[in-house]
């Protein structure tokens, strides 16, 4: 009985997690696209899209974008180091493992103009002479990016029956104080042995803190998985008990993960803690992490683009139920860039993060019996 329970479970999240929503038609099919999306939001708080409406072309010119500034030389992408209150900037490999506990992961992070919480956050642009016309590039594809998220979080408005608008105007990228973040993330190839031993990975299971994510992965380069089931945000950042939570998760989420493979043509979107807070648990901001290659797997590079949408920073983070402190969407994402950022020194939690790392082996995920995205791309 219970095993039957489960697999009814199991076989309803992979529904969710691997048949696309359309967003084709945007305006005239909006009722079904949000049932669609309020169905997702509220069970995995992640799925794909497809009939997004950004073209394949601006996407790949998007990667490439990404990947010149990663081929710059070390001592330009050093002048553009991460500034953690408002997420934006370089970080490298090295300062990622001092401040996530894994390897092999490397990021670049923009925002648009407006004001920023440090005066140096507008400095991690790379030099035009390196780069000519990176800016207006980055920003042309943030707001195609930002414009896909604005129609979903309409049409999950429209679900919730929040008065219309109400969750639209945070994210009016004309008051000019929109956080937003475009981010590249790149994983080198793993050397051999280490993917044989399993015993990293190349992101640490985090749940993110904006809105809704839009993440670009590329067909073959598959690591990406979820573990849906979280009910609260009680557990707040990962880092109050590390111990065991480190490949997995600090909640009731359970350990169960599920892979969430690259969809040819498909965006992949996960409602991350904003949007938990603000209806008060109803929407779903789900841990995940990026696994290193199985032996089986495609063992080169992985790269994704990231676009975190966020509220304007003056927008007031709270339900209806006031079930979680009010706070502006500016004071979250500071406190979540300082708090990442100080567990660069901090030696207790670096050894907890890399022991639960090394003691926890990816090959021991309870999810191993989970096929692979049954979906064929279409
Ligand atoms: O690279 C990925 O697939 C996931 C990236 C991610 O979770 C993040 O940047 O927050
Ligand atoms: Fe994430």
């Amino acid at each position: 009985m219970t095993i039957t329970q489960e697999s009814a479970q199991a076989q309803r999240t992979k529904a969710v997690l691997y048949k696309p929503i359309d967003l084709s038609d945007f305006e005239r099919r909006k009722d079904q696209i949000a049932t669609e999306l309020l169905t997702a939001a509220t069970s995995t708080g992640f799925w794909h899209i497809v009939g997004h409406g950004i073209p394949q072309e601006d996407i790949d010119a998007a990667f490439a974008l990404g990947g010149s500034f990663f081929d710059l030389p070390a001592s330009a992408k050093q002048a553009t180091r991460f500034i953690p209150r408002d997420y934006v900037g370089w970080r490298s490999l090295s300062e990622l493992e001092a401040m996530s506990g894994t390897r092999n992961w490397e990021w670049y992070s923009v925002a648009y103009d407006g004001p920023k919480t440090d005066p140096r956050a507008d400095s991690v642009w790379p030099a035009e002479k390196d780069l000519p016309g990176f800016k207006p590039r980055s920003l042309a594809f943030a707001r195609q990016c930002h414009e896909v998220a604005t129609r979903m979080v309409s049409a999950l408005e429209q679900a919730l029956k929040v008065e219309q608008g109400y969750f639209v105007k945070m994210l009016d990228l004309q008051q000019g104080n929109n956080p937003s973040i475009l981010a590249w993330n790149t994983y080198p190839p793993k050397p051999a042995t280490a993917i044989a031993q399993g015993k990293e990975f190349r992101l640490h299971a985090h749940a993110d803190t904006d809105f809704l994510t839009l993440v670009f992965q590329r067909p073959g380069e598959p690591g990406l998985e979820v573990s849906p089931g979280r009910s609260t945000l009680a557990d707040e950042r990962l880092g109050k008990d590390l111990t065991g939570a480190w490949n997995g998760v600090p909640s009731d989420a359970g350990n169960v993960w599920y892979p969430m493979d690259p969809v040819e043509n498909a965006i992949t979107i996960n409602i991350g803690d904003v949007f938990m807070r603000i209806t008060d648990d109803i929407l779903k901001s789900t841990y995940h992490r990026v696994r290193t290659p199985a032996p089986n797997d495609h063992e080169g590079e992985r790269r994704t683009i990231a676009y975190f949408a966020w509220p304007n920073r003056d927008a007031i983070i709270q339900g209806p139920q006031k079930k979680y402190a009010a706070i502006s969407a500016a004071d979250l994402l500071a406190s979540e860039g300082n708090a990442y950022a100080a567990r660069k020194d901090d030696e207790t939690w670096k050894e907890v993060a890399y022991r639960a790392q090394h003691e926890n082996p990816y090959h021991t995920r309870k999810h191993e019996s989970v096929a692979r995205s049954p979906i064929p791309a279409n």
